[in-house]
């Protein structure tokens, strides 16, 4: 496989910061060079039309933080109690954030919205759509969080038929093969992990694939979460908690020694303590990294100080997610040309970081190969231009 010509690292550009040009790239998420010194050959591409085309799999991306606004419009003028605007303006000023703890406000102002088993059906085939169609993802594990849709009422076992229904015809329909990452939010505690578990163990499906917890860190510390881990875990779930995007290393080590992490979501604060990079890099727990949304929560300062160099440097896997996509206002294509303005990649690189989706997935082995497969086509038909 192509992957092995890297001996599966993303192959950093050997400078200490990308340059200006490159980081105006990543500013601008595009990346509009024509040198012209390519062989000739294939159909000659930018790097943004590179990406745009290049099949890609997404591991760290919400479920209800993936609606487009189209969709929320929709879902707000049906439920327009929930106080989520209408208007396209409104809508954009509604998600800028102040804080993290902002962030999490009108994130569930939105999980608000979601009411109906219907509402479940069609925001997940709609988010599906846009995966497939404008971000050539061909393999998500979208992360879903039941309790916050059992608690408005919603029965798990309508929940699940809804979610499955669109995961059936978003394969059959799109070309994606969808997968499951069940979430504890952690501001609800042990209520919500208690269900969250049985929703996973009782209820799940052969797609569920991960157990996760994702909400604040700060006041909401991990270890408490370990029994409901260690079961889920029993039961074959692979676990996948965010940790470190607004707590230091302590999160991420408990997150790796508690709750057996297999990946970390967003993992920010690794970068500061060399051990726990020396550790992630030769366990090969993949960091699942969101650059625009770490600036959107205010998880890291600026983009020049992002930490994606220094876990690439480090040898620790990457798998490069978008999170929240319309709420950041940004897409995986977006993503895929941020991380390559800080990791000044060609189009080699770009697809290396795709192949490392791949690797850090937990697809079926089948998928994998067929995914790389597809990679490498892609990649060898095209040059940059
Ligand atoms: O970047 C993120 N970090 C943590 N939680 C997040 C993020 N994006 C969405 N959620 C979601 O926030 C809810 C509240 O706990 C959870 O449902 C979690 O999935």
């Amino acid at each position: 496989m192509g992957g092995e010509r890297h001996r599966g690292r993303v192959p950093v550009r050997r400078r200490r910061h990308p340059d200006r040009a490159a980081r105006r790239r990543a500013r601008r998420g595009c990346d509009d060079r024509r040198d012209g010194r390519q062989p000739d050959g294939g159909p000659r591409v930018s790097l943004d039309a590179f990406i745009a085309g290049l099949p890609k799999a997404e591991l760290h991306v919400h479920h209800v933080g993936s609606a487009s606004p189209r969709i929320v419009q929709e879902l707000a003028a049906r439920h327009p109690a929930a106080g989520v605007p209408t208007d396209a303006e409104e809508l954009r000023r509604f998600f800028e954030f102040r804080d993290f703890a902002h962030f999490v406000e009108v994130y569930l102002a939105v999980v608000d919205l979601i009411r109906t088993p219907e509402d479940v059906r069609v925001l997940t085939y709609e988010v599906a759509r846009e995966m497939a169609e404008g971000q050539r993802l061909r393999y998500a594990e979208l992360t879903c969080t039941p309790y916050t849709s059992v608690l408005r009422g919603i029965a798990i076992e309508a929940y699940t038929e809804a979610i499955e229904d669109a995961r059936v015809a978003a394969e059959r329909d799109f070309g994606l093969v969808l997968r499951w990452i069940y979430d504890i939010p952690g501001e609800s505690g042990i209520p919500a992990a208690d269900a969250t578990l049985s929703y996973a163990i009782d209820h799940g499906t052969d797609a569920l694939v991960g157990f996760g917890l994702g909400g604040p860190e700060i006041g909401v510390p991990r270890p408490q979460f370990q029994p409901h881990f260690d079961k889920a875990r029993a039961a074959g779930l692979r676990s996948v908690p965010h940790a470190g995007e607004t707590t230091g290393p302590q999160t991420v080590w408990d997150a790796v020694r508690l709750l057996g992490a297999e990946r970390i979501g967003h993992g920010c604060s690794a970068a500061q303590d060399p051990q726990l990079l020396a550790y992630l890099a030769s366990h090969g727990i993949a960091l699942e990294v969101c650059p625009t949304s770490n600036i959107a929560t205010r998880a890291v300062a600026t983009l020049d100080e992002h930490p994606l160099r220094t876990f690439v440097e480090a040898g620790v896997p990457v798998a490069i997610g978008s999170d929240d996509p319309p709420m950041f206002s940004t897409t995986l294509n977006q993503e895929y040309a941020v991380a390559a303005g800080l990791l000044g990649l060609d189009t080699d690189g770009v697809a290396e970081l795709s192949r490392a989706s791949v690797r850090a997935s937990f697809a079926p082995d089948a998928v994998k190969a067929r995914l790389m497969a597809e990679i490498d086509a892609y990649a060898g038909a095209t040059l940059p231009g």
